[in-house]
């Protein structure tokens, strides 16, 4: 849940709100749409859920923020924009600290939840319209307009929202933090229980935000969105952030490559001269697999099967598999439990 916590005062921050005008005109498009440093946040509780955070998300990317259940995805979250304060550290939106500059924070940011709550007798149009008036924003038909079009949504908009279907409901709420045209978008396990068609089309909408200069952060316990959509990729965990990569160049360094190949006779053991490889023999003996680093030296598959010829072993198949960010992210996360 979002909740306003209590406010903690923070050092007084340097930013660009003191060189730039308020309208941000003149901002350099250098300026990280997210730039997070030391950002620390301990509970009323006494329990600290992040420790340390530094982070940059750049204009216009797909950031993934993956991390298990509690690792503190959603307290960074709320923090950035502006919906539970930090115990220390400081958080710029666009250049513009979102504590000393509030307004100017806030406006550039939205957040996507997962789930519409009421207004169900309230017509798409209205409900958007109304959105935007809560940041403040003169009415803007035009923009609404261009919204809905994008979100698929344009037809519907006269339909009162609980005659839409699910997968429109949640285009709805896209729509709506679009509405006040903000810079950067939340978006909350977005397609947190819905089926495969609904997702894949979700996936659609949020590359489509991107081309329109929108800078997406999603948080996801589905790897695979990740996979799919992220230019970058955070992994955090009991409240550090424990890696901020590439998502290609993640799985570049971290991902590793497996050969399996379906022998012709059932081997016994690995032969002599052969036990220097990486390779597993599966227990009926039929399947040989080898695993190796994808970059790494002595990975000369082309040397490995005439190795094989030469110790007499033959084999009818073969195929590779590459690990998926999936393995990747397990794998960092289980070293550090
Ligand atoms: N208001 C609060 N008071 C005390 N502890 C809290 C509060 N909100 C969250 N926490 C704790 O902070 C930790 C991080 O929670 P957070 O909701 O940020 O995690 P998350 O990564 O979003 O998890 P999930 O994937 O389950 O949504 C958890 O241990 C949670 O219990």
């Amino acid at each position: 849940m979002y909740g306003k916590d209590d406010f903690e005062l923070r050092h007084a921050p340097h930013d660009l709100d003191r060189d730039f005008p308020a309208s941000g005109a003149g901002r350099p498009e250098t300026t990280p749409a997210i730039s997070v440093s030391n950002l620390n946040k301990t509970y009323d509780s006494g329990f600290q859920a992040l420790r340390d955070i530094d982070l940059e998300v750049h204009r216009g990317e797909i950031f993934a923020l993956l991390g298990p259940n509690g690792a503190g995805k959603t307290t960074l979250i709320s923090i950035i924009c502006g919906l539970v304060n930090a115990t220390s550290g400081r958080v710029l939106v666009e250049g513009h600290d979102n504590f000393s500059a509030y307004r100017e924070a806030r406006s550039r940011v939205a957040l996507v939840p997962q789930e519409l709550t009421t207004e169900s007798f309230e017509t798409v149009w209205a409900t958007v319209s109304f959105s935007r008036g809560l940041f403040g924003k003169p009415p803007n038909p035009d923009h609404i307009e261009k919204v809905l079009r994008d979100l698929s949504l344009w037809d519907k908009r006269n339909n009162k929202i609980m005659t839409l279907s699910g997968g429109m409901k949640r285009r709805l709420l896209i729509a709506k933090a679009l509405s006040h045209e903000p810079r950067v978008l939340f978006l909350d396990e977005p397609t947190a229980g819905v089926d495969v068609d609904l997702r894949h089309g979700m996936w659609e909408v949020v590359r489509h935000l991107r081309e329109t200069g929108v800078t997406v952060i999603l948080t996801t316990h589905y790897i695979e969105e990740a996979e799919e959509m992220a230019d970058r990729v955070g992994v955090i965990n009991k409240g550090s952030l424990v890696v901020v990569e590439e998502k290609n160049e993640l799985m570049r360094k971290l991902g590793g490559k497996r050969l399996t190949l379906q022998l012709s006779e059932p081997l016994e053991r690995i032969p002599e001269g052969l036990d220097g490889r990486n390779l597993d023999l599966a227990a009926d003996g039929y399947e040989l697999t080898y695993t190796y680093d994808s970059n790494g030296e002595g990975t000369d598959i082309a040397a490995l099967l005439t190795e094989l010829g030469e110790a007499g072993i033959h084999f009818t198949d073969l195929h590779t598999e590459q690990s998926s960010l999936e393995d990747i992210f397990v794998s960092l996360v289980r070293e550090r439990q």
